[in-house]
């Protein structure tokens, strides 16, 4: 049984608030970071490899200078969301609350890369009407259940198997799987090469550049402004902090 939260929330109408508009648009933050922000959303079941993939792009992005963030499933379930739990209603809420939080990132220019089995397609699409088809590259790890069973790197599928935990998706809790995704990386490419992360992360690095969300390659006296500090601090010419006191 389920003591979702998520059927309590009430949603600005009714009360007494306004839209208080910033004074730095979300344009001016692009422009000063020479990148476009926008969401790239993993989903997939556990073990597909969002985590690894996500992971690996955010590095590459990082080492080009781009600004990025990286919300994952288990880390957001032990702070934001930890009062929720596995049942319909607490993934959809789970989903809607990550939703909010990356639009807060896009709307300050910043490529957020969010990594959850997400495994309903409402909850999902909810995301991207919220954010705008642009804002929002849907990227689908389409990896059989029966290779991330072998994986198991967490040792969750047995324990699911065994009945130790309910409701585990892909054993007794569904996972549906996106139509129409941007991207879709699968375990083989075409020609039946496995598929390593670093390449996955290459696919989607690829459609990020013809899609114009990063700025193309360029000399890195052309970059400026924060994008230059970043792109400093990735080629290591600004100082290491010491933190140490
Ligand atoms: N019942 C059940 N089903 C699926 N997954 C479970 C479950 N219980 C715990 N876990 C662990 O929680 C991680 C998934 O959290 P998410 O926030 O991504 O789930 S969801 O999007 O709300 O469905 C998932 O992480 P990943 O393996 O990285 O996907 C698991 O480590
Ligand atoms: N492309 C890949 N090829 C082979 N193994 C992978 C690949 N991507 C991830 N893995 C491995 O699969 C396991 C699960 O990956 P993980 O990123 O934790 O999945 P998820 O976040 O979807 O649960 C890890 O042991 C990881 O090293």
């Amino acid at each position: 049984m389920c003591n979702s939260i998520a059927a309590q929330a009430v949603c600005g109408k009714d009360q007494h608030i306004t839209w208080q508009e910033g004074a730095v648009r979300r344009e001016a933050k692009e422009r000063a970071l020479q990148q476009r922000g926008c969401v790239i959303w993993f989903t997939g079941l556990s073990g597909s490899g969002k985590s690894t993939v996500a992971c690996t792009l955010e590095h590459a992005l990082f080492n080009r200078g781009v600004l990025t963030t990286l919300l994952d499933g288990d880390n957001i379930r032990h702070g934001l969301n930890c009062n929720l739990g596995f049942c319909e209603e607490d993934r959809a809420e789970n989903i809607r609350r990550v939703g909010e939080v990356t639009k807060l990132f896009v709307d300050s220019g910043l490529i957020a890369l969010a990594s959850f089995i997400s495994p309903y397609s409402r909850d999902r699409d909810n995301v991207r009407a919220r954010l705008g088809p642009r804002d929002f590259i849907e990227v689908y790890l389409k990896i059989p259940l029966e290779m991330c069973e072998a994986r198991d790197a967490k040792g969750l599928y047995k324990l699911a198997r065994a009945g130790k935990i309910k409701g585990f998706t892909g054993i007794d809790d569904p996972y549906e799987a996106p139509e129409n995704p941007e991207i879709t990386l699968e375990a083989c490419s075409a020609d039946g090469r496995p598929q390593c992360p670093e390449s996955m992360a290459r696919t989607i690095l690829t459609y990020l550049e013809s899609h114009g969300y990063l700025r193309a390659p360029m000399a890195n006296n052309a970059v400026s402004g924060p994008a230059r500090a970043i792109a400093d601090w990735a080629e290591r010419k600004t100082p290491v902090l010491d933190y140490s006191i």
